[in-house]
């Protein structure tokens, strides 16, 4: 497994260790040990999700306020996206800063976005399967959303020929100013 940190460290780009053969291939997509010896970070998830998306759906900037608060360790099985975690931890010095990674069923690699971090995606290819583990259940009272297209987070949002296919939820995202953040 190879670990990667962000231009926001806490972020965490990883490449698995990839065992292809004659057969296909095989890879631990998660072992809580050896990502605590690659990382530092103990991981317990309690909720694994799977959506699927087609080419320009966006879905975020999404977060569950605490207690509720997730981490997710994210993927892609299927196509491609460019996934995206925005840092809306009040006292961080990368406060309102963002980091995207390319996620593909080619590349494998996983983004570990930790609590305290509003996260999105965009859909680059015809199809993407996307699966996630979170750290903390879903709990639909605390999840918030900040607006994609939010100025002031000014995310680059990579092949967006126009706006993206978004859920009506989604459309109501706030602005990040008005935003409630992790304090
Ligand atoms: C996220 C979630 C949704 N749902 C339900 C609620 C709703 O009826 C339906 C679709 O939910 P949403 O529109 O919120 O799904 P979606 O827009 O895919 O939400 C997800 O987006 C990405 C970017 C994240 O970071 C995730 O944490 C999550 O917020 O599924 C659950 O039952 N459990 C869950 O954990």
């Amino acid at each position: 497994m190879k670990v990667t940190r962000l231009a926001i460290p806490d972020v965490v780009l990883i490449e698995p260790k990839v065992f292809g053969d004659a057969r296909g291939f095989f890879y631990e997509s998660f072992n809580a040990e050896a990502f605590r010896a690659a990382t530092g970070i103990d991981l317990e998830f309690v909720q694994d999700n799977h959506s699927r998306s087609t080419k320009g759906v966006l879905r975020g900037l999404h977060y569950q306020l605490p207690p509720h608060a997730q981490g997710k360790l994210v993927r892609v099985v299927r196509g491609a996206v460019f996934d995206v975690a925005v840092d809306i931890r009040a006292s961080s010095p990368s406060f309102g800063k963002w980091v995207g990674a390319e996620l593909t069923e080619e590349n494998r690699h996983q983004l570990w976005v930790p609590p305290g971090f509003a996260h999105g995606f965009l859909v680059l290819s015809d199809t993407a399967d996307f699966l996630y583990k979170t750290t903390e259940y879903y709990a639909a009272t605390h999840e918030r959303c900040i607006a994609w297209n939010d100025p002031t987070l000014a995310v680059h949002w990579p092949q967006s020929d126009g706006t993206p296919q978004l859920s009506g939820k989604d459309q109501q995202g706030l602005p990040f100013v008005r935003a409630e953040v992790f304090s």
